[in-house]
């Protein structure tokens, strides 16, 4: 054998197991389903396991199995139940796999074809009603008396449920001057508010909730004592015939107006159609009034209304060739993860990317989904080959829900989150009590560059005005700013080059980012992005270490000594200040001429405010709140946000608030602006 020809066999067997595991998947779900009346997926996931076994028979019928579900409709009647032998089989209906408009194109292509139309004949005639959410019944009526009901079983013998059909209050249980043998065909549902108060009452009871209004139907339909059946209010909806003595119509339309003439409930939603366009109209104007309808409908059905034409079309297999249903795009399907990836985000976050078999879900298709991070990728037990459930409602980003453990192939792998970013090589951490896992190579990977530069150019740390996300992005994409201390690198010529950049913006520009060397240790800081250190950290360690080289050399048990700098966030710091490339970007920033003083090892009691603590409230004549603070901060006060015993003084402005009158009430000496410009100069109060 050759080695293509291993390969082919390999792959073989893959497909021809995984059709195994789909056939065994569809049958416990049709046992649950049909039998038990309580399915574990939703109606939509199973129908996307359905479809993938009948697109694989369709390629690999060498595989196909006798037994196949795709063969059969439902399931076998309970054995507790009366067993009736349908007159004419109840079997299903052709589901098109196409939900957009293509699916209507596509049924009416294939009856077109099958009837050896041309295109030169008319268009065919459709009758168009909505596709009902629940059990199908066959109800026969000899001389007019309804006699007996069976449910569809598995479209030849069904369970006999006549008793609970009875019940139903709005079907007839005599009708006049109908044929000797009639029987009518058509859904047993459950309106939504009488599902909604079924469930309230189950659950008042302690029962069993039921998962949905066609489970609950089934329920009650099923039930074996009729009592508890009439005491839920089914309604029934005609929409076909079975055996009958008497030619009663020549369309289906007209069929079902006799129906209704003699007192059957059908469906008002309903109108007859000539050629696709036509069709997929109702698909779309029925969708649109789905959830105002009062009951659940799992899309549309359309069927060629001649009974002549039907009757030339016959039937294949399990369905007729002249009727189809058009179901709604699904929000859940199942489909294949190829391979998982690492994204890693403009914060340094890395997130776990499943790349997915592309997939048609809630209207679009999709091949990415977010795993968001390591716990959720445990707790989902997602390994690359699995089958997993998708989800996408409306507007919603596509998510994964669910693995199914039993479509899992022999080769399916781990995946291992990475100790490395994959964008930079910096190491990556998960810090003791966090989600997420972190690229340390902050100031010059460059998944987090335009992140990094709005973050340094921020008002709070070097105050460089007019650069803005658009701006961040393109000196990024131009490939001129790698990594902050470019942003020292930038020219004019540069600038001006930039669409809508005019030459004064771009001296204003320079000019700014000149102004901005010159700045503070604690500014500069806060500036490097370092995590978890925000403005007030940044002051914390620049008070506390006062040289930067003192900050960077800091082991973990001092800067633990600083105040309010916990073990996380200790780790953050030395893990930053470990990472060689962040020091080199540190060291080309001072080269580019960024300066601050180092204050040398000042003992702080000397300062004007050591030891007090100030309260702003109002607005002052003159200085900005962030000035008034950090002058107060520089001269070894701190700022408060509220008024205590422990305020040492309220520095009031214009329109103070209720912070004025408690610091009243605790006698707190309240000062005005100048006050406060002497107390800076002579240090204390005049
Ligand atoms: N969730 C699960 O585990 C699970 C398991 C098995 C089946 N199912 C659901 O059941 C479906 C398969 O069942 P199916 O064979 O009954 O096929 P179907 O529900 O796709 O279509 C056939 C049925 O449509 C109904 N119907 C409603 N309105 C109609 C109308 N106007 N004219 C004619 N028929 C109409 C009839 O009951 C008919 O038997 C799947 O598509 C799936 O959604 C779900
Ligand atoms: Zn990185």
């Amino acid at each position: 054998m050759n080695m293509s020809a291993k390969k082919d066999s390999a792959k073989d067997l893959e497909i021809q197991k995984r059709m195994e595991q789909l056939a065994d998947e569809i049958n416990k779900h049709n046992q649950a389903y049909y039998v038990d009346n309580n399915p574990t997926i939703s109606d939509e996931l199973y129908d996307s396991l359905f479809q993938e076994l009948v697109r694989l028979e369709q390629q690999y019928p060498q595989f196909k199995t006798l037994f196949s579900p795709t063969e059969r409709v439902g399931a076998a009647a309970r054995t507790e139940a009366v067993k009736v032998k349908h007159k004419i089989p109840l079997l299903s209906i052709h589901t098109e796999t196409d939900y957009t408009a293509q699916g209507a194109y596509d049924f009416d292509g294939r009856v077109r074809r099958e009837l050896e139309l041309t295109p030169q004949d008319p268009p065919v005639e459709y009758d168009c009603e909505l596709k009902f959410d629940g059990l199908a019944v066959n109800i026969r009526y000899e001389k007019g008396i309804l006699v007996q009901a069976t449910t569809r079983g598995d479209g030849y013998e069904g369970e006999d449920v006549t008793a609970n059909v009875r019940t139903i209050k709005t079907l007839p249980l005599k009708v006049e001057n109908f044929p000797d043998i009639f029987e009518v065909r058509g859904e047993v549902i459950l309106h939504k508010s009488e599902f909604k108060r079924i469930n309230e009452e189950q659950k008042a009871e302690g029962q069993k909730l039921f998962a949905n209004p066609r489970n609950a139907a089934a329920g009650c339909l099923r039930q074996l004592d009729p009592s508890v059946t009439a005491r839920r209010n089914l309604s029934f909806y005609a929409y076909g015939y079975g055996e009958v003595s008497e030619t009663v119509a020549n369309k289906h339309s007209e069929l079902l107006d006799y129906l209704k003439s003699k007192g059957f409930p059908v469906a008002d939603t309903r109108v007859l159609a000539y050629g696709p366009e036509e069709l997929q109209n109702f698909h779309v104007r029925v969708e649109k009034i789905r959830d105002d309808l009062p009951f659940d409908i799992d899309g549309v059905v359309y069927k060629v209304n001649s009974f002549a034409l039907q009757r030339s079309l016959g039937f294949v297999s399990r369905e007729p060739r002249w009727a189809c249903a058009h179901k709604y795009p699904p929000q859940e399907v199942q489909t294949v993860v190829q391979d998982i990836t690492i994204q890693v985000g403009r914060t340094g976050k890395l997130t776990p990317v499943a790349r997915l078999k592309p997939v048609f879900v809630g209207g679009t298709t999709i091949s990415n989904a977010s795993l968001h991070n390591e716990e959720f990728l445990q707790n989902m037990g997602v390994k690359i080959g699995d089958t997993v459930v998708v989800r996408r409602a409306g507007d919603v980003i596509p998510e994964i829900v669910r693995v199914i453990k039993e479509l899992r192939p022999d080769n399916a792998r781990d995946f291992v989150m990475p100790e490395f970013c994959p964008v930079c090589g910096s190491h990556a951490y998960k810090e003791e009590g966090e989600k997420d896992r972190k690229c340390t190579g902050g100031l010059f990977c460059q998944a987090q560059c335009v992140q990094s530069i709005l973050h340094f150019v921020s008002r709070k740390a070097m105050g460089i005005d007019g650069i803005g996300e658009k701006l961040a992005e393109q000196l990024v994409e131009k490939g001129w700013v790698k990594n902050i201390s470019d942003i020292y690198r930038l020219t004019k010529e540069q600038f001006v080059s930039l669409e809508r950049m005019g030459e004064k913006s771009a001296d204003n520009l320079l000019a700014s980012i000149e102004k901005s060397k010159s700045t503070t240790l604690e500014k500069f800081l806060y500036a490097i992005s370092i995590p978890d250190v925000g403005e007030s950290t940044a002051r914390t360690l620049a008070n506390h270490f006062r040289t930067l080289k003192a900050c960077e050399d800091a082991g973990l048990e001092q800067l633990l000594e600083v105040d309010d700098v916990g073990m996380s966030t200790a780790e953050k710091i030395l893990h930053f200040f470990a990472e060689p490339k962040n020091l080199q970007v540190i060291q080309e920033l001072q080269d580019l001429g960024v300066h601050w003083e180092e204050k040398g090892e000042v003992d702080a009691s000397e300062l004007v405010f050591s030891g007090m603590t100030f309260v702003l409230t109002g607005t002052l004549p003159t200085l900005s709140r962030d000035e008034a603070s950090d002058m107060i901060r520089k001269a070894g006060g701190k700022v408060s946000g509220s008024v205590s015993k422990k305020t040492s003084y309220v520095l009031a402005g214009e329109a103070a608030g209720s912070k004025l009158v408690k610091a009243q009430a605790l006698s707190v000496p309240i000062i005005s602006e100048e006050q406060f410009m002497v107390m800076l100069v002579q240090g204390k109060e005049e």
